[in-house]
C-alpha cells in the first residue's frame, strides 16, 4: 500500500433511541455526511516510528516500534493476540493489561482512551507496519453527541485494514470491506467508551439512515431507511462538554438500582424508535405531527434517565415557548447537542428568534445540515495528484478552520475521487 493515503468517516445524529440502544433496543440514526473526520496516513522520517498526531485535541505521541515488542513477541502472547483478533465481541484482557502498562505514563491524561483505542487497533490489525504517522483532523465538534469518537474509530479501522492488505478495493468498498470496518470500529468505540451499542460506528461506516438493533448474541441488524426524508431541523451545539463514557455508565448504575422502573423506559424508547422509523419511511402531512410527538416523548424519557442538562433544557423550553417544533437531546446528552424538528407551519420570524437567542444570549452554535449520505471512504495515493497532495499535507499540519478542510476534502463535494 503506497503512502500517503487518506480515509474519512462522517458523524451522525441519533433521531430516536440513544442510551436504550446500549440495551439492545432499536434506534434510528442518520449520518451527517458533511461533518467528517479525515485521517492522513503518511510515511515517517524515522523508519522505526509509529506516531499519532491528533491536533484537534492537542495530542501527539510517538512510539518506537520496539516498544510494542513486549506484546508482540513470544508464543503465549501470539496465542492471546490471535484470540483478540478473532473474538472481537469482547476486549482481550491480555491486550488491555499489556497496553495499560505500556501507556502507564499516559494513564492520568485525558488522552489515555485515544491512545489506548489507537494502539489496540494497531496491534490487532497492522502490527508489522512502522515508519508511519497517523494524523487526524475533524470538522465535527468533539464530545458533542455527533459521534466524533465513532468517526475516528471508523477512519482508523479502514486505514489499518488497508495497511494490512485486508481491504484492497480500488473502485468501490465492498459489503465485506464495510463489515470489516464496522466490526473493528466497534472495537475502537469499546476502547473509548466501554459498552457502546454500535449504532454510531455502524452509521459512520455505512452512511445513510438506519434502523439499528444489536441482538443479544452481539450481531448487528439494521435496515436502511430508504429515501430518508429531508426533515426541516436544526442542530444546536450547547458547547457544554461531557463524556459519553460517564453518561453511559451513569445510566447503567440507574438501571441496576431501579431495574423495574428504568427497564420499561428503555423498552418504551425502543418501541418509539420502531414507530419513528415507520413514520420516516412514509412521511406525510398526516403523520408529521406524530413524528413531532415522538421526539417530545423521547426527550422526556431521556430526562427520566438523568442525561439532560439545564443547557439542553433551555433549548427545549425555547422551542416550546416559540412553538416552532419539538426538541430532544441527541447523542449521550449531559450537554453536547440538541435536535429540533421544525413544525411545517413554524413561523420564520419565530425560527429566527430561536436561533438569535441561542447564538447571542447563550453562546451556542447552530448547525444546519442535511442528514444521510456518504459513509466511510478512502483516497488512495494513486488518486491524489502531487499538487493536491501538497495542499492536503498543509491542512494536516497547520491550524486551518474546517471550511478549508471541506473545500479540499469533502467527499461528494470536492473534486478528489474518493472511493466509497
Ligand atoms: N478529532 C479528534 N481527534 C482525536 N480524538 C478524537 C477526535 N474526535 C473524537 N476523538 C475521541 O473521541 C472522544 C470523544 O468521544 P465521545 O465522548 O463519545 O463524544 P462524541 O462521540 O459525541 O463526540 C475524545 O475524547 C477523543 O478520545
Ligand atoms: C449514548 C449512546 O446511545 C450514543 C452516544 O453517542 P455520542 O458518543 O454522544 O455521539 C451510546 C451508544 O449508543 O453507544
Ligand atoms: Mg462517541
Amino acid at each position: 500500500m503506497s503512502l500517503p493515503f487518506i480515509t474519512s468517516a462522517p458523524g451522525k445524529v441519533i433521531i430516536f433511541g440513544e442510551h436504550s440502544a446500549v440495551y439492545n433496543e432499536p434506534a434510528v440514526a442518520a449520518s451527517v455526511s458533511s461533518l467528517r473526520t479525515y485521517l492522513l496516513v503518511s510515511q515517517h522520517e524515522d523508519p522505526e516510528a509509529v506516531e499519532l498526531d491528533f491536533p484537534d485535541i492537542q495530542f501527539k505521541h510517538k512510539w518506537s516500534h520496539s516498544e510494542f515488542g513486549c506484546i508482540l513477541k513470544g508464543e503465549t502472547n501470539s496465542r492471546a493476540l490471535e484470540m483478540a483478533r478473532t473474538n472481537t465481541r469482547e476486549l482481550s484482557q491480555f491486550l488491555v493489561e499489556s497496553l495499560e502498562s505500556l501507556h502507564s505514563d499516559l494513564k492520568k491524561s485525558l488522552f489515555y482512551h485515544a491512545a489506548f483505542s489507537f494502539s489496540y487497533l494497531y496491534i490487532c490489525l497492522c502490527p508489522q507496519v512502522k515508519g508511519v504517522r497517523f494524523s487526524i483532523r475533524s470538522t465535527l465538534p468533539i464530545g458533542a453527541g455527533l459521534g466524533s469518537s465513532a468517526s475516528v474509530s471508523v477512519a482508523l479501522a479502514l486505514a489499518m485494514n488497508r495497511l494490512s492488505g485486508a481491504i484492497t478495493s480500488d473502485r468501490e468498498l465492498s459489503i465485506e470491506d464495510k463489515k470489516l470496518v464496522e466490526e473493528w470500529s466497534f472495537v475502537g468505540e469499546k476502547c473509548i467508551l466501554g459498552t457502546p451499542s454500535g449504532i454510531d460506528n455502524a452509521v459512520a461506516t455505512h452512511g445513510n439512515a438506519v434502523l439499528f438493533k444489536r441482538e443479544m448474541d452481539g450481531t448487528t441488524n439494521f435496515e436502511f431507511v430508504d429515501d430518508f426524508p429531508q426533515i426541516p431541523m436544526l442542530l444546536t451545539y450547547t458547547k457544554i462538554p461531557r463524556s459519553t463514557k460517564t453518561l453511559v455508565s451513569n445510566v447503567r448504575e440507574l438501571v441496576s438500582k431501579h431495574p423495574n422502573i428504568v427497564k420499561p423506559i428503555l423498552v418504551a424508547m425502543g418501541q418509539l424508535a420502531t414507530r419513528g422509523a415507520e413514520i420516516l419511511d412514509s412521511l406525510s402531512d398526516e403523520n408529521y405531527h406524530e413524528l413531532l410527538e415522538l421526539v417530545r416523548v423521547n426527550h422526556g424519557l431521556l430526562v427520566g434517565l438523568g442525561v439532560s442538562h439545564p443547557g439542553l433544557e433551555a433549548v427545549r423550553s425555547l422551542s416550546d415557548s416559540l412553538e416552532i417544533g419539538s426538541t430532544k437531546l441527541t447523542g449521550a446528552g449531559g450537554g453536547g447537542c440538541a435536535l429540533t424538528i421544525l413544525k411545517k407551519d413554524a413561523k420564520q420570524s419565530a425560527v429566527k428568534q430561536f436561533k438569535d437567542t441561542l447564538e447571542n444570549e447563550h453562546g451556542y452554535a447552530l448547525y444546519q445540515t442535511q442528514l444521510g449520505g456518504i459513509g466511510c471512504s478512502i483516497l488512495p495515493r494513486e488518486a491524489i495528484s502531487d499538487q493536491d497532495l501538497k495542499k492536503i499535507r498543509i491542512l494536516f499540519t497547520e491550524d486551518f478552520d474546517s471550511k478549508h478542510l471541506d473545500q479540499v476534502l469533502l467527499p461528494g463535494e470536492c473534486t478528489l475521487p474518493w472511493i466509497t
